[in-house]
């Protein structure tokens, strides 16, 4: 164990870094595997907003199945791309991050990451990638990619987060609107269903920008608010393809739901620009 900062320390378990933080606000659990926070836990209510399977794999191996994974360079599979040697949702949440900075302030604890190689076969850019997280009375993500290069770079990407709920069934997302693509139905549009409610298997991709979005499960309330996104992502992957995945466990779909602050029709980013996807938390 070692201290990084008054509330951080570092953890070694089974093959992998954790940060814990401990602050008068929150804990927070992030893996450097991935660059991947595990766990948010504000203490006004001691309920953890974050979701990770019983059956995730947590040794470095494969990316871990919950908390928010980092989608990066691109989202999914570039819908269909001949390519299938190329891993799904990119190649930054399967590599080892650094850690940048770390700092107390008089509203939390803030990290910054950065992951070992931000090159890679699939992407054509030349960037810089800085994960910038703010634990506190809410958390708060930023995902920084810089174009280092003398060309325009293109890149998609999500912040993948699984959310904590404690019965899809019973389970409202409120905030969207207008049209999405369902990824179960070959990408056919349909109109967002009011209310939003679950009963099988998910995978939807809506073509808005909303800022707040709310997940609603009894008397819990979640509040998502994202900026520099163009989609979001809603995923939950029902009980015959939990059955089937590895590291979910039968019933582990009744737990979560992905709700994804994502880039998904490409963002271009001009020579010496940032574009910064944020997703916060409370
Ligand atoms: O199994 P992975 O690569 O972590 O992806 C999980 C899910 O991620 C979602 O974002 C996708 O829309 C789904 O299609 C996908 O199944």
């Amino acid at each position: 164990m070692e201290q990084l900062s008054e509330s951080a320390r570092l953890v070694h378990r089974n093959n992998i870094d954790l940060i814990e933080i401990d602050n008068r606000w929150s804990t927070a659990t992030i893996s450097l595997f991935g660059g991947h926070i595990l766990s948010y836990v504000p203490k006004s209510d001691g309920r953890d907003r974050l979701w990770v399977s019983d059956a995730a794999i947590m040794d470095g191996s494969k990316a871990i199945r919950g908390g928010i994974p980092i989608c990066w360079p691109w989202f999914g599979d570039l819908h269909g791309q001949a390519d299938t040697s190329l891993p799904s949702h990119g190649y930054v949440r399967n590599q080892t991050w650094r850690i940048i900075h770390i700092q107390e302030s008089d509203t939390g604890t803030q990290l910054q990451l950065a992951p070992s190689c931000v090159q890679g076969k699939g992407f054509l850019g030349e960037a810089s990638l800085l994960l910038d997280v703010h634990v506190g009375d809410e958390l708060c993500i930023s995902l920084i990619t810089k174009n280092l290069g003398d060309a325009s770079l293109s890149y998609t990407a999500a912040l993948h987060t699984y959310f904590a709920v404690d019965d899809i069934k019973h389970t409202e997302l409120t905030g969207l609107s207008g049209e999405y693509k369902d990824k179960t139905q070959q990408f056919a549009i349909f109109q967002t269903p009011e209310p939003y409610r679950f009963s099988a298997e998910t995978d939807r991709v809506h073509l808005c920008q909303p800022s707040s979005l709310s997940i609603n499960n009894n008397d819990k309330h979640t509040l998502v608010h994202s900026e520099g996104h163009d989609s979001i992502v809603v995923w939950n992957p029902w009980a015959d393809k939990s059955t089937s995945m590895a590291d979910m466990t039968n019933e582990g779909f009744r737990n979560m739901l992905c709700v994804e602050t994502a880039v998904t029709t490409t963002k271009v980013v001009a020579p010496n620009e940032k574009h910064v996807i944020v997703q916060r938390i409370r």
